[in-house]
């Protein structure tokens, strides 16, 4: 990752914390609590603000941004970075350096980094870190009502049973057991559901795949399901989106790749591809509606265009 001027290093800077209070469950509230109360103490100027409802932290940061916040902190999962991130990038200042603390249930952003567990060491770190500038991912979808919808995310998109996997994640999976757990779960009984879905995908402009799919993985991190290391090349910093493909396979044979996930010991197995480049379009093929989802969260789109921004984020952290 590319390091620029340590310039917002200081605890002086006006900053914005944006915290959801639903991520991670009880766990992740308390935890919320915890770094709300450590950032206080090192940065003098701070702004809280809570999300009240899914996609707030998107507006949240806007306003921020245009507050003169000069540091925007993220507290929540992997939904709540994405969506703190997409409003940075459409702000009036998308070059506003950003921070975040996991408090979520997969926590698969916070992955690429080394990062402390202790509230105090947290943001201590985040005072400390130089800005550098990583990518972001550009997303743009066509609803099944017809209308074209553009966001970005911080880490990964997916197409297939992983968009179903998140819905149950995100839905009564929440009761059934905690973080990656609740991940594991899911994944065995949406994919014991789950019939191949056929798609066509093409990079920088070449038709790379056309057929049927378990998952189509577009990644600027390199974890997603909580602690899947599903793309293990991808890399923040690269100017590039590296892509997984699952082929579409039997219940049982996805199921022996879901155990290999975890270590990155999928990679070389025969219904695993990799590509990487900058725009990615993925079509379905039929009338088959693509489940589709980005940082941990459903969409309903019906296909999926996706181009890398290369060092649009100021990551301090
Ligand atoms: N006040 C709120 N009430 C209900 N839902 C909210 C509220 N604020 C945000 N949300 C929604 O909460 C959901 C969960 O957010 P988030 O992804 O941060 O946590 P998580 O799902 O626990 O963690 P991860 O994505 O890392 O698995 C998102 O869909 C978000 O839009």
């Amino acid at each position: 990752m590319l390091s620029i001027a340590p310039e917002c290093r200081g605890a002086w800077v006006k900053v914005g914390i944006i915290s959801n209070p639903v991520s991670g469950g009880r766990f992740g509230r308390a935890r919320g609590r915890e770094i709300s109360a450590a950032l206080a103490a090192h940065f003098s100027d701070c702004v809280f603000r809570q999300t009240a409802s899914a996609g707030d932290a998107t507006r949240l940061a806007i306003e921020l941004v245009e507050a003169g916040c000069e540091l925007i902190i993220a507290l929540g999962g992997d939904g709540t970075i994405g969506d703190v991130v997409d409003g940075l990038m459409r702000s009036a200042r998308p070059e506003t350096p950003f921070s975040f603390a996991p408090t979520g249930t997969g926590c698969d952003f916070a992955r690429n980094f080394a990062l402390p567990h202790d509230p105090e060491a947290v943001a201590r770190q985040i005072v400390d870190a130089p800005v550098r500038r990583i990518d972001v991912a550009r997303m743009r979808g066509r609803t099944t009502d017809g209308r074209i919808v553009e966001r970005h995310f911080a880490n990964i998109a997916s197409v297939g049973v992983s968009g179903r996997i998140v819905q149950a994640v995100n839905g009564r999976g929440r009761r059934v057991a905690s973080g990656s757990l609740r991940f594991l779960l899911c994944s065995v009984r949406e994919i014991l559901r789950y019939r191949s879905q056929g798609v066509r995908l093409v990079v920088d402009g070449v038709e790379v795949f056309k057929g049927p799919v378990t998952v189509v993985a577009v990644a600027n991190g390199a974890w997603f399901g909580g602690g899947m290391h599903v793309v293990p090349f991808a890399d923040l910093g690269d100017g590039l989106l590296d892509i997984g493909v699952l082929h579409g396979a039997s219940r049982t044979g996805v199921l022996g790749i879901l155990a290999r996930l975890y270590s990155a010991a999928h990679v070389g197995h025969r219904l695993i591809s990799f590509f990487r480049g900058r725009v990615i379009d993925i079509e379905p093929l039929g009338d088959q509606r693509l489940s589709i989802e980005a940082d941990g969260e459903t969409l309903p789109f019906d296909s999926l265009h996706v181009e890398v921004l290369p060092g649009a984020l100021s990551l301090k952290i």
